[in-house]
């Protein structure tokens, strides 16, 4: 079971993000997310994340694959990746500041952009193909760190258990 869950709540062409206001990635725009609780599937943890950090209530989050990144980057070694669309009466008062960081919408062209460096180092490896829902297959997307650096990346099959983990206590 990994730890933490991620959402990209989109709107036409953009995306629902938060700019961290702690570590890991400091001041690094991300997608919405946190730590699983106690006995919670991955499912039951991202709507809840989702209406804690936001407000919104997603019911049918789309599970779309695994961030993991190598064990000795940190203990946590990995998300589960959910996509939802949200209406535009959902996006009130934005950009805005919470507890966790400000939330904006930003657009997907922006996010993947080469020369932007103010994202999360891993989100221009697998965020095209995570909002890609009609085309592309959930899989591990695995990074490997040394140190902060991002210093490769290679997309993996999904290990069986991740089917059985997301079923779990739903
Ligand atoms: N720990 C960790 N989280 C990461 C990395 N990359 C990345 O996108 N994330 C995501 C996973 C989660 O969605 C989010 C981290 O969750 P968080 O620390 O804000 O979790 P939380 O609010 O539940 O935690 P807390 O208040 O209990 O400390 O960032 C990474 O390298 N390490």
């Amino acid at each position: 079971m990994l730890k933490y869950t991620i959402a990209f709540l989109k709107y036409e062409d953009k995306v629902l993000m938060i700019n961290r206001q702690k570590s890991p990635w400091q001041g690094a725009w991300n997608g919405i997310g946190g730590k699983l609780e106690a006995g919670e599937s991955p499912t039951n943890c991202i709507i809840r994340e989702v209406w804690e950090e936001t407000g919104i209530r997603i019911n049918d989050p789309v599970f779309r694959g695994l961030v993991t990144w190598n064990p000795d980057h940190e203990p946590a070694q990995g998300m589960y990746v959910f996509v939802a669309n949200v209406q535009p009466e959902e996006l009130i008062n934005l950009p805005r500041a919470t507890r966790e960081g400000i939330l904006e919408l930003k657009s997907v062209s922006w996010l993947l952009s080469e020369d932007n460096f103010g994202t999360v180092p891993t989100l221009r490896f697998f965020m095209e193909k995570v909002l890609d829902v009609r085309h592309e297959q959930p899989a591990d997307y695995h990074c490997t760190f040394n140190g902060d650096d991002l210093v490769h990346t290679e997309i993996r099959n999904l290990p069986e258990m991740t089917t059985f983990e997301l079923m779990e206590q739903k």
